[in-house]
């Protein structure tokens, strides 16, 4: 069975959730190999929490040669590590960078890609993905004609299974050319943390739109008392309430919490988009007739700004 590589998406060493779905999803189609950009110094730790995902090797590149640029070199290295592992298909996680460094490596390699695919599996002439188009409207099922398949897989597509496979480390040694080097960094400034969990990785999510009238307090203090992440629709983030990073949507982020909680969002299609597939719906509305009851597990008519607070109360007084 061939390898199937799985670029890592990680922060300073730590593994996002994405990528362990991503090693869940090439276990379907063959033998799931991890390539971490990064100090070699942290490939064993990187590689057991891989393994215990179900990567049995690591490929660690030392990125002392690529961190200080934009996504050239990592497309290079890519490239020669296709061409000497000639793998069944390259995932990558469905983000600004891994569709830049996927879409650049295609051109290297003359490969077919697919992005922002939902579902892969096994087909008789390699992977098949499958994509959620039209706002989801649509299902479409896709497979890579020619050379290596390049997939870009939206997070939370799947769940991360623990398999406990070994994880074990191979250093591989990228030349890096002076052409791939010609956009450097100059400054770079981590994202305020809020405290919060990240979105797109989030347990239960609790967003807010125009019905707050850009008071998110109410949201805020839900979602501090769920230990949950905020999120925004496109309605909130265009009158500037909220920043893009927390729109969930069509033009924003895609979510699938076991718990998603829309207050004062209609439950527009292109909203829909990014959470339909949540687990478990609740939606805060005060027009009983909003879109948005149509498919929620569990609807309250009223107004969140009384409704939120209420319940906030109610979660935080049974924590004790
Ligand atoms: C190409 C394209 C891409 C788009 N991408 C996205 C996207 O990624 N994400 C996205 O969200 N939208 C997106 N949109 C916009 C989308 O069509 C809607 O306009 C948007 O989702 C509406 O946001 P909203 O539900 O917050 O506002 P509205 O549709 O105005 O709904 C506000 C809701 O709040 C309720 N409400 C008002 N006051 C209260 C209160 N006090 N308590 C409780 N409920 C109250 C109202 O009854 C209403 O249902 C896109 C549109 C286009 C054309």
């Amino acid at each position: 069975m061939s390898e199937v590589l799985v670029v890592v998406d990680h922060v300073d060493g730590a593994v996002r959730k994405p990528t362990l779905e991503l090693l869940a999803l090439a276990k379907r189609i063959g033998e799931p190999a991890a390539v971490f950009f990064g100090s070699p110094d942290k490939g064993a730790e990187v590689a057991s929490k891989l393994g215990q995902f179900g990567a049995e090797k690591v490929y660690v590149v030392d990125d002392a040669q690529i961190k200080g640029y934009l996504v050239a070199p990592k497309a290079e290295a890519l490239q020669q590590l296709v061409e000497k592992t000639s793998p069944a298909a390259v995932l990558f996680v469905s983000g600004y960078e891994g569709k830049e460094v996927a879409g650049r490596l295609a051109i290297k390699l003359g490969a077919g890609i697919i992005t922002d695919a939902v579902d892969v599996e096994a087909g008789p002439e390699g992977p098949v993905t499958t994509q959620s188009v039209f706002a989801g409207n649509y299902t479409v099922k896709a497979k890579v004609t020619h050379g290596t398949p390049l997939i870009t897989v939206k997070p939370n597509s799947t769940s991360p299974e623990e398999s406990g496979a070994a994880g074990t480390v191979e250093e591989f040694a990228a030349t890096i050319s002076d052409g791939a080097k010609k956009a450097q960094i100059v400054a770079q400034q981590p994202r305020k943390s809020s405290g919060r969990p990240e979105l797109t990785e989030a347990a239960i999510v609790v967003s807010g739109g125009r019905g707050t009238g850009g008071n998110f307090e109410p949201v805020e203090g839900l979602a501090d008392a769920l230990g949950a992440a905020v999120g925004a629709s496109r309605a909130a983030v265009d009158s500037g309430w909220m920043p893009h990073t927390f729109q969930v949507g069509q033009t924003g982020k895609t979510v699938s919490p076991q718990l998603y909680v829309a207050n004062g969002i209609s439950g527009a299609i292109q909203h829909r988009a990014g959470m339909q597939t949540s687990k478990t719906i609740v939606a805060v509305n005060k027009d009983e007739e909003a879109p948005i009851f149509e498919l929620v597990d569990f609807g309250v008519v009223g107004d969140l700004h009384s409704v939120l607070p209420a319940a906030t109360e109610q979660i935080t007084a049974r924590k004790g």
